[in-house]
């Protein structure tokens, strides 16, 4: 009994060791752990510290190249986030533009990836901060640069409501993406303090002009989605406001375009691309002027597709976003990569924002990314986005200024093109009727011929031609001229009719010229069609309103191309060109586009004076006689053309210079067209070379123009 007591007294003591022991070890593993845990604590500030030390050695890289003008700046903004269970994956924000983000799915040590960028912004900065760092690029685009900020990031991360122009009150409408839409809302409810960049900034350039109008009248215009290019989106117009509140009034109508829909991120998500594009046109005393616009982009979500949970019309609509998108990155990577071809073309989007991309402009991106964890992947896909945005190199910011030397030096080029056109070398009155003659408007002999050549010769590019001009042997009035030697044509109407042709084509190349300098002067762009148009004006003496009004019809269809104006076909009466150039006025006030009719009649009108001119100065130099009555210029008018008295003696001095008789005078569009009192066509005056005379009966309705 007491053996066994004493065993078991052993096997307590040892027991006892035991546990000891194990307290020790529990004790020793504790203080262990203690001292990991700090380590880890001081490793992680440390981190802290050289994240924020490499990120101020960056950021100040960043600020110089953005003193220089150089890279596309990036600012990031980090939304709070709307599920306060969800994990955060933004790790670290720092105050220098530096940013730590780490994937849920990895170890802290494996899975952190750090960003720098020109500035970040967390959850809790404001609109104001937003705008602060902001303001100083709206200022220069009152400066003359060209600025354009656009907002980058996954559905509802917070683009529309950093743009925010105003707050939601209009209903929302459901479209289909295929093109830029025109308008920008802002956060459904709110305050004013949720006021974005947009709002912010058209007040502030509101203020400026108003501030500097002492020293620099200022207009503001704003215009749908159109860069100075010429990309112009079907009813973009151009509009100029006085206030952000005449914005607003014009966002309202805007608004309809653009589409917002409830998809599974965003309950109001916007279905597209937004543009709003101030042009801000500046005068000083001086006459310096100061030309440039701003490109407020809000971008559509740039999410995967099956994120959105979307599906039919709005799948479709996705895949527009995620394709124009996409075109958006291939672009900045090409520019990145400083490859020689940059894909611009592939979008209307890098079309439209080409010049803010790759060209001379200050551009701002906003990169937002979303903080919750199941948004990591389109949150890293943003980062990266927008860190290979900053690596692109813009040129240098230039000035779109221009001195009112510029100016003049212009205006002086371009007087000495018009001087330089030959047609206006029979200007010269050296005999008693040359005056007279030059002023005189005549139905233009070979009219029908010289609109089938110039109707193939304008197919071409202008460039085309301006080769051909020099090419020899390719010349259209050459190859005429041989054509015509085949057809057995005197030389006398050889002559005539290859400086016609001669004249056109010099006129059309100098449009060209001219044109360039247009360019530069507009905000829209002018066809060389219509420059043409201004060519043949300046030269002709006219009345300076008629010139005026038909400069400004034609500015406003940019779509207007020579062979089309040569190629009006039937004739119009008088009263309907009144109406025309009236259209135009109003077509000008209301930013409609101008129709083929009005075009069609000033082309014919300037067509008519030029060729007019040109015959009378082939004819000076033939020493020809003819029988033309000479009118006194005051009492001429358009009506002078109708005479049937002027018509007759036309036709005669055509069968003078032709040999050709034209018994039947039918009645045939000087331009083309077919004739429009039934006879029965003669291989006479299929070669016939001015338009028969009218009938004093049908004069009222039938008219050459
Ligand atoms: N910084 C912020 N502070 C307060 N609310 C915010 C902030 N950012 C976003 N929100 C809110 O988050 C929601 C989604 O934002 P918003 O509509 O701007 O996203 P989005 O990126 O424009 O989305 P989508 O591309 O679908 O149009 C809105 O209700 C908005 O008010």
């Amino acid at each position: 009994m007491k053996k066994a007591n004493q065993n078991h007294l052993s096997l307590l003591n040892t027991q006892e060791k035991e546990l000891s022991d194990l307290k020790d070890l529990l004790s020793t593993t504790k203080r262990e752990f203690e001292d990991l845990q700090s380590q880890l604590q001081k490793d992680l500030k440390n981190i802290g510290s050289q994240v924020e030390e490499m990120s101020t050695a960056a950021v100040q890289y960043l600020k110089v190249a953005e003193e220089t003008g150089r890279n596309i700046r990036v600012f990031c903004r980090i939304r709070h986030t709307f599920c306060a269970e969800a994990r955060n994956v933004i790790d670290f924000i720092g105050e220098v533009g530096s940013l730590v983000i780490s994937d849920p799915l990895k170890s802290k040590k494996d899975g952190r990836k750090v960003f720098l960028f020109n500035r970040v912004f967390g959850p809790s900065a404001t609109q104001d901060d937003v705008f602060n760092d902001t303001q100083p690029l709206i200022r220069s685009v009152m400066d003359g640069y060209n600025v354009c900020i656009f907002a980058y990031g996954q559905t509802g991360s917070g683009k529309t409501y950093t743009l925010a122009l105003e707050f939601s009150v209009l209903p929302k409408f459901n479209f289909h993406i295929s093109s830029v839409a025109y308008g920008t809302s802002g956060p459904s409810g709110g305050s004013t303090k949720d006021l974005g960049i947009n709002y912010l900034a058209l007040n502030d350039l509101f203020e400026i002009s108003n501030q500097r109008k002492d020293i620099i009248s200022y207009e503001i215009k704003f215009k749908c989605c159109t860069n100075d290019n010429g990309l112009s989106l079907p009813d973009a117009s151009l509009l100029t406001v006085k206030s952000t509140s005449d914005v607003l009034n014009l966002m309202k109508y805007g608004e309809v375009n653009r589409v917002v829909c409830s998809t599974a991120i965003n309950n109001r998500s916007s279905r597209s691309h937004s543009v709003l594009t101030a042009h801000v046109h500046g005068k000083d005393a001086y006459g310096n002027i100061l030309r440039s616009c701003l490109h407020l982009v809000d971008l559509a979500g740039s999410e995967r597709v099956d994120k959105s949970e979307v599906t039919g019309d709005r799948l479709k609509e996705a895949q527009h976003i995620n394709e124009s998108l996409s075109c958006l990155g291939d672009v900045n990577t090409a520019l990145a990569q400083k490859n020689s071809h940059i894909p611009y073309r592939n979008s209307k989007l890098t079309l439209l924002l080409q010049d803010s991309l790759g060209g001379h402009a200050k551009t701002l991106m906003f990169a937002h990314v979303s903080p919750e964890e199941d948004s990591f992947g389109e949150t890293i896909s943003t980062l990266k986005f927008a860190r290979r945005v900053s690596t692109v190199e813009l040129g240098a910011a230039r000035l779109n200024k221009e001195s009112s030397e510029i100016e003049n030096l212009k205006k002086a080029l371009t007087n000495k093109e018009a001087r330089s056109t030959p047609s206006y070398n029979i200007k010269e009155p050296k005999s008693p009727f040359g005056k007279q003659r030059a002023t005189i408007e005549r139905t233009p002999p070979c009219l029908r011929r010289l609109r089938i050549e110039n109707g193939s010769s304008t197919m071409k590019s202008e460039k085309a031609m301006y080769v051909e001009d020099r090419r020899g042997p390719k010349t259209p009035t050459q190859t005429r001229v041989r054509r015509l030697i085949s057809e057995g044509k005197d030389n006398s109407q050889i002559k005539l009719s290859a400086d016609v042709s001669k004249s056109l084509r010099v006129s059309t190349v100098s449009a060209q010229k001219y044109s360039q300098f247009q360019d530069a002067e507009q905000f829209g762009n002018l066809s060389n069609g219509s420059s043409m148009m201004e060519i043949y004006h300046s030269k002709a003496p006219r009345s300076p309103t008629s010139y005026s009004v038909q400069k400004q019809a034609l500015k406003t269809d940019c779509r207007t191309k020579i062979p089309r104006l040569l190629l009006p076909n039937t004739p119009e009466p008088k009263v309907q060109a009144r109406n025309d150039i009236q259209n135009g006025m109003q077509s000008v006030l209301s930013t409609e586009p101008r129709t083929a009719n009005g075009k069609g009649f000033q082309i014919r009108k300037s067509l008519r004076t030029t060729i007019g001119k040109l015959i009378s100065g082939s004819e000076k130099s033939m020493n020809l006689q003819n029988t033309i009555e000479v009118k006194s210029p005051v009492t001429r008018d358009i009506n002078d053309l109708k005479s049937p008295v002027v018509a007759h003696a036309k036709a005669a001095r055509r069968e003078s210079l032709s040999g050709v008789q034209t018994a039947d005078r039918s009645c045939r569009s000087s331009l083309g067209g077919k004739p429009i009192e039934s006879s029965t066509p003669t291989s006479n005056n299929r070669n016939a070379k001015t338009p028969p005379p009218v009938h004093p009966s049908t004069r009222a309705t039938k008219r050459w123009l």
